[in-house]
C-alpha cells in the first residue's frame, strides 16, 4: 500500500480505470477533496481501501430495449441499471430517460446516491439507471409501449428487497405505472418494486412533491442557522419539471418570491413573483399538457429569454433544479455579482468544480445535491415502509417526517462542515455521508 497517498494520485487512478467519463471523474474529484484529507486521521478506512472500493460500482448492466413506433418502425435503444452500493440497503435510485444517458453519466449519479442515501438515516443503498430514449415528442402509446419493453429487461435485476428504482428525468408517474404495470404482468406479483407509484396502487403522499419541499426545507435550516429565512427573499429557480415546480410552491409557502423558471429551450422572468395561482398554471402546462415555457409567457406576457440561463437575474436565493453542470464559472459570478446569499442544488451536481470555487470565494452558502436534494429518496424510502406495512401514512405525517429528516441531514452537515467562519456544506455533506457506508463496508470484511 501506498502511504504518502495524494488526491492526485487517486484521482489519475480513478480516470485511468474510468476513461470517457468526465461527470464521474468529477463527481469522485470532489468526493475525494474532502474525504482523503478525513481518512488521513482515520487510516483504518485506508487500510481496508473503502474509498476505492466505494468507487467501483457492484455491477453495471446494460441491455437492448426494441420497441415498435407508431407508424410501425422498429427503434432500438440502450437500458442501464449501475447497482453502486448495497452496503446499508437494498439499491435503491432513479431512472433516467434522455438521449444524453451513458454509463458515465449514470456512474456519477449512482456515486452521489450512495452519499446522499446514506444521509436520508434511512436502509437505502444506491443504484441509478436509465435510457438514451427521448420521450420528447413521443405519443401516450409509444411511451407506453418503450416502458413496457424497457422493464421486460429491467425486470430480471430488480426485487422489493433487491433494487427499487423510482423517477429521474423523463420519468414521472406516468411512466413509473407503465413499468410497474409490467412488472405485476411478468412476475404474477404485487410487491413494492418501485417508488413514485400513483397513489391508487401503493404510491406515498408528498412523493411528487418530496424533492422541491425538502430542498427549500434545506436552504431554510442553512438560513435559519444564520439568522435569516427564507421569508421575503427572492429566489431564481431553474428547470420547471417535477423538482423545479415543488421548489417553487414551496417557496411560496414559506413566504418567498419565485421570480424565474427554465426549460431546455430558455428561462421566464416575472418580477412581481410567480405566486400560486400563476404557478398552477404552469404545473398545468407541464405536467398534463407537456408544453413549454414559452407558451406561458406568449398567454400570460411575462419577460421570456430564449436559449439562456436565469442567473444573471439579481437574486438572494439560487436553485438550481434542470440538471448537471447547469452554472458554469461565468454563471456563479453573475450569481455573487447579483448578491446571491445562497444556493440549494435541487438538480444532482448543477455546479461545475470551478463555479463551486467562485461562489465558496463569495462566501455563498452551497447545499449539495447529495443534502439538499436528498428529500425525494427519502419519501421513496417512506413508500417502501408503508407498502410493506401495508398502510398509508397522512400527508401531515409525511410532511412532518420530510422536514424532520432534513433538519437531521442539515445537523450532520453541520457536525462535519463547520470551518473557521463560513459553514462548508459540501465537506459536511461528503463526510457524514461516507462514515455510514464506510462503517458498514468495514464491519463486512474483505468482500
Ligand atoms: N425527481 C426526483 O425525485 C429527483 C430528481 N433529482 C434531480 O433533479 C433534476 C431534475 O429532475 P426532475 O425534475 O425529476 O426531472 P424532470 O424531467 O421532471 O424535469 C427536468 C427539467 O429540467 C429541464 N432540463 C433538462 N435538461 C435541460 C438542459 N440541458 N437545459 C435546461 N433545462 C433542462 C427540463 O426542461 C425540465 O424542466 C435532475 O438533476 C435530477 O437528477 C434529484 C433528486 C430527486
Ligand atoms: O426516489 C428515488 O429512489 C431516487 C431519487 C433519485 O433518483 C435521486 O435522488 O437522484
Amino acid at each position: 500500500m501506498n502511504n504518502a497517498w495524494s488526491k492526485d494520485d487517486f484521482m489519475k487512478q480513478i480516470i485511468a480505470r474510468n476513461p470517457g467519463e468526465p461527470e464521474f471523474h468529477q463527481a469522485v474529484n470532489e468526493v475525494a477533496s474532502c474525504i482523503i484529507p478525513f481518512i488521513r486521521e482515520h487510516p483504518k478506512y485506508r487500510e481496508a481501501c473503502i474509498l476505492e472500493r466505494m468507487c467501483e460500482p457492484d455491477r453495471t448492466i446494460s441491455f437492448k430495449v426494441v420497441w415498435e413506433g407508431d407508424n410501425g418502425a422498429v427503434n432500438i435503444n440502450r437500458g442501464y441499471r449501475v447497482q453502486f452500493n448495497n452496503a446499508i440497503g437494498p439499491y435503491k435510485g432513479g431512472l433516467r430517460f434522455h438521449p444524453t444517458v451513458n454509463p458515465g453519466i449514470l456512474k456519477f449519479l449512482g456515486f452521489e446516491q450512495t452519499f446522499k442515501n446514506s444521509l436520508t438515516t434511512l436502509p437505502m443503498g444506491a443504484a441509478k439507471g436509465g435510457s438514451d430514449f427521448d420521450p420528447k415528442g413521443k405519443s401516450e402509446r409509444e411511451i407506453m409501449r418503450f416502458c413496457q419493453a424497457f422493464m421486460i429487461e429491467l425486470s430480471h435485476y430488480i426485487g422489493h428487497f433487491t433494487d427499487i428504482p423510482a423517477g429521474d428525468i423523463g420519468v414521472g408517474a406516468r411512466e413509473i405505472s407503465y413499468m410497474f404495470g409490467e412488472y405485476k404482468r411478468i412476475s404474477h406479483q404485487f410487491t413494492g418494486v418501485l417508488t413514485g407509484k400513483s397513489l391508487e396502487y401503493g404510491g406515498s403522499l408528498i412523493r411528487k412533491e418530496a424533492t422541491g419541499y425538502g430542498c427549500v426545507y434545506f436552504m431554510e435550516e442553512m438560513l435559519n442557522e444564520q439568522g435569516e429565512s427564507v421569508r421575503g427573499k427572492t429566489c431564481a429557480i431553474s428547470g420547471s419539471g417535477n423538482v423545479a415546480l415543488y421548489c417553487a410552491e414551496k417557496i411560496n409557502h414559506l413566504g418567498g418570491k419565485v421570480i424565474t423558471l427554465s426549460d431546455s429551450d430558455g428561462f421566464i422572468h416575472d418580477p412581481d413573483g410567480i405566486d400560486e395561482d400563476k404557478l398552477g398554471t404552469i404545473i398545468e402546462l407541464k405536467t398534463r399538457r407537456r408544453g413549454r415555457l414559452a407558451e406561458y409567457a406568449e398567454n400570460s406576457g411575462c419577460n421570456y429569454f430564449p436559449e439562456s440561463k436565469p442567473w444573471g437575474i439579481e437574486c438572494d436565493l439560487a436553485f438550481p433544479c434542470a440538471t448537471e453542470n447547469e452554472i458554469s464559472k461565468s454563471d456563479a459570478a453573475l450569481l455573487a455579482g447579483g448578491g446571491c446569499l445562497a444556493l440549494a442544488e435541487g438538480a444532482n451536481m448543477p455546479t461545475t468544480a470551478e463555479a463551486l470555487e467562485v461562489l465558496r470565494n463569495s462566501n455563498i452558502l452551497i447545499a449539495p445535491g447529495k443534502a439538499a436534494n436528498a428529500g425525494g429518496v427519502a419519501v421513496s424510502g417512506l413508500e417502501m415502509s408503508q407498502n410493506s406495512m401495508r398502510m398509508a401514512w397522512s400527508t401531515t405525517e409525511l410532511e412532518s417526517k420530510l422536514q424532520s429528516i432534513m433538519k437531521d441531514i442539515h445537523r450532520q452537515c453541520l457536525a462535519h462542515g463547520r470551518t473557521n467562519g463560513y459553514i462548508d456544506y459540501v465537506r459536511g455533506a461528503n463526510i457524514a455521508g461516507f462514515i455510514k457506508v464506510a462503517d458498514a463496508m468495514l464491519a463486512y470484511g474483505i468482500i
